[in-house]
């Protein structure tokens, strides 16, 4: 492979700089740009009635600034903003904007398609960094800065004569902001805002973008704290940023330029965009959300929203995708199932002793980023068995999808029976076949009578009995069954059974007969013992009652 180093980041001389100490106490603007630069990423761009379903649902989830397209690019963007127009489709609440090349006849076609609108924000832009202006434009710095000013103009001049009664807003990008010397950045913008004269109830929003991510994120944060320091006219100026991903870093650039000073944030659900994609907004949102910050969105069902992106955009989400892929509240790892376990069991003591509810307490649980509840998703598939896991996630998943409490020995058993499928299936061990191979290993087959406790002769002499009555409803079986765990301890080894039944004399009962055959042809005088010693059996949590079974 060839080792060639990019030629043009641009690196701002920051001294003192504010930002690795800043902490992100609430949420930026955000701005959803699904409908624009992540539409135009696309090969096939979105339908009209497609832009619609991704509007509503971004509408729904509580974004109030949406970039809507870019009208002068197609029939289908510029129609899609007259349908929101004409059908009123826009909420009070909502700023609706559209983004312009500084050309003439482009800004003419863009601001009259939003004739009629209540609030609408027109986003122009150019690029100012030395390549484009070299390698494209083959213009001069004040050509360049031209450009720019002429456009800001234009948009002015006819969204005079066309967009009366609008409660018109304005947006400019110096395109590949983070590859222009900063001085021309800045001197690109105050120019722009001497046109647009920000004032009072009159801002402007100055978007950054990492047009292509080059550069370490910290880089980017130097760029925005240093254009923050430097703006005139601060308190009017809306200072945004828009990353994108090539690097694999956007997100982590945002959260630096929002501590670096940025007061709003550009981006797409899931990340999609241009090339490895615009930053993402789930990503951004749930990121603040497990700081305790309050993002403002919705993310209370995250996979409706995943669906409706992946219908919009015709591209799945990756299944590691942060909180929203389907893999990332999974372990198949037994240590990170072990610990999940423990911590959903600790949680729930915490809530009994205080009296709250689980989802009232801090989240600590161990490999969860959060509580799946939380994004709509259920605990069930936070555990998933295969070769790699261990006695821990099999105690869960037999807790929560079979309703069975197992002792911690009769965990340590199983799992190395499920070891055994596991090695010689390959594979996920799906919850049900985990059943089949518990009944097959631990209970015995009914029997014509109905019960696994009659009928069927015990063959024991020996060793002790303990039986381990289980006080969850056995959900293996019908709800109100009991399930009971013998263990048949005989000649230094240890045999389990269980019985599943409808009342803890026969689960008791069939777990002896289990336990006891699992044991082998040998003792024939268990049998007595353990039956009278099986009437005895309590229901408790946790108690195991020693039953002593031959002499
Ligand atoms: C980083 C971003 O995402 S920016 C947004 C990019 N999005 C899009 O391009 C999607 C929509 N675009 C389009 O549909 C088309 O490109 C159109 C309608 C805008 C323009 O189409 P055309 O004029 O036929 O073609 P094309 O895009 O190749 O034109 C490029 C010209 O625009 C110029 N240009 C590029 N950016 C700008 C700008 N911000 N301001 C002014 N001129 C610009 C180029 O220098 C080039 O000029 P030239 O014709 O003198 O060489
Ligand atoms: C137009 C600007 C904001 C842009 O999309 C980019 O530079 O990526």
């Amino acid at each position: 492979m060839k080792i060639r180093r990019y030629s043009g980041s641009a690196r701002v001389p920051l001294e003192r700089r504010a930002w690795p100490d800043a902490v992100i106490e609430r949420a930026p603007r955000w701005l959803s740009t699904d409908l624009r630069d992540g539409n135009q990423s696309l090969a096939e761009p979105m339908t009209p009635a497609r832009k619609l379903m991704m509007f509503d649902l971004l509408v729904g989830m509580g974004y109030k600034e949406i970039e809507v397209g870019f009208p002068a690019a197609s029939r289908d963007d510029h129609d899609f903003v007259r349908m929101l127009v004409e059908r009123d489709l826009i909420p009070d609440d909502v700023r609706v904007s559209v983004l312009v090349q500084a050309r003439d006849e482009l800004i003419e076609r863009t601001v009259a398609s939003l004739e009629g609108a209540r609030r609408a924000t027109i986003h122009l832009y150019a690029a100012t960094s030395p390549q484009f202006r070299d390698l494209v434009f083959g213009m001069s710095r004040d050509a360049c800065k031209d450009l720019a000013v002429q456009g800001a103009r234009l948009v002015m001049k006819y969204a005079e004569r066309t967009l009366d009664g609008c409660d018109l807003g304005f947006q400019f990008s110096p395109e590949h902001f983070n590859d222009t010397e900063p001085d021309f950045s800045l001197e690109v913008c105050e120019a722009v805002m001497d046109v647009w004269q920000p004032e009072a109830g009159r801002e402007i929003i100055l978007n950054f973008p990492a047009t292509v991510e080059r550069a370490t994120p910290n880089v980017f944060a130097d760029q925005i704290e240093w254009m923050h320091r430097n703006l005139s006219r601060r308190e009017h100026v809306c200072l945004s940023v828009h990353p994108h991903n090539d690097r694999g870093t956007g997100v982590a650039a945002a959260e630096l330029a929002v501590m670096a000073g940025a007061d709003r944030i550009e981006g797409c659900l899931f990340g999609n965009g241009e090339r490895a994609g615009n930053v993402c907004l789930v990503t951004l949102g749930l990121n603040l959300s497990t700081q305790g910050v309050d993002p403002g969105i919705d993310f209370s069902d995250l996979d409706r929203v995943r669906r409706t992106v992946e219908h919009c955009t015709g591209m799945p989400v990756h299944p590691r995708h942060p909180y929203g892929g389907d893999l990332v509240y999974t372990a198949f790892s037994g240590s990170h199932q072990d610990a999940i376990r423990k911590g959903f069991d600790a949680a729930e003591r915490e809530a009994e002793r205080t009296g709250t509810g689980p989802a009232d307490q801090p989240w600590r649980v161990p490999y969860l980023p959060l509580d799946p509840r939380d994004v709509g998703r259920t605990h069930e598939a936070v555990v998933r068995i295969n070769s790699q896991s261990g006695k821990g996630g099999l105690a869960y998943v037999m807790s929560t999808r079979h309703g069975l409490t197992l002792p911690r020995d009769l965990q340590i058993d199983f799992a190395r029976r499920i070891q055994a499928v596991a090695d010689a299936e390959g594979g996920e061990i799906p919850p049900d076949r985990v059943m089949e191979v518990f009944r097959r290993e631990y209970v015995l087959d009914r029997v014509p009578d109905g019960t696994t406790g009659r009928g069927v002769p015990v063959a024991a002499a020996r060793g002790t009995v303990t039986l381990h009555v289980d006080t969850g409803h056995a959900g293996a079986a019908r709800r109100d069954d009991v399930a009971v765990y013998a263990e048949y301890r005989v000649d230094g080894a240890c045999h389990w059974g269980a019985g599943i039944e409808r009342d803890v004399q026969a689960a008791a009962l069939a777990a002896v007969r289990a336990a006891v055959r699992r044991a082998g042809p040998d003792p024939a005088r268990a049998r007595g013992d353990a039956e009278e010693k099986g009437r005895h059996g309590r229901r408790g949590a946790g108690r195991a009652l020693r039953v002593k079974a031959g002499r």
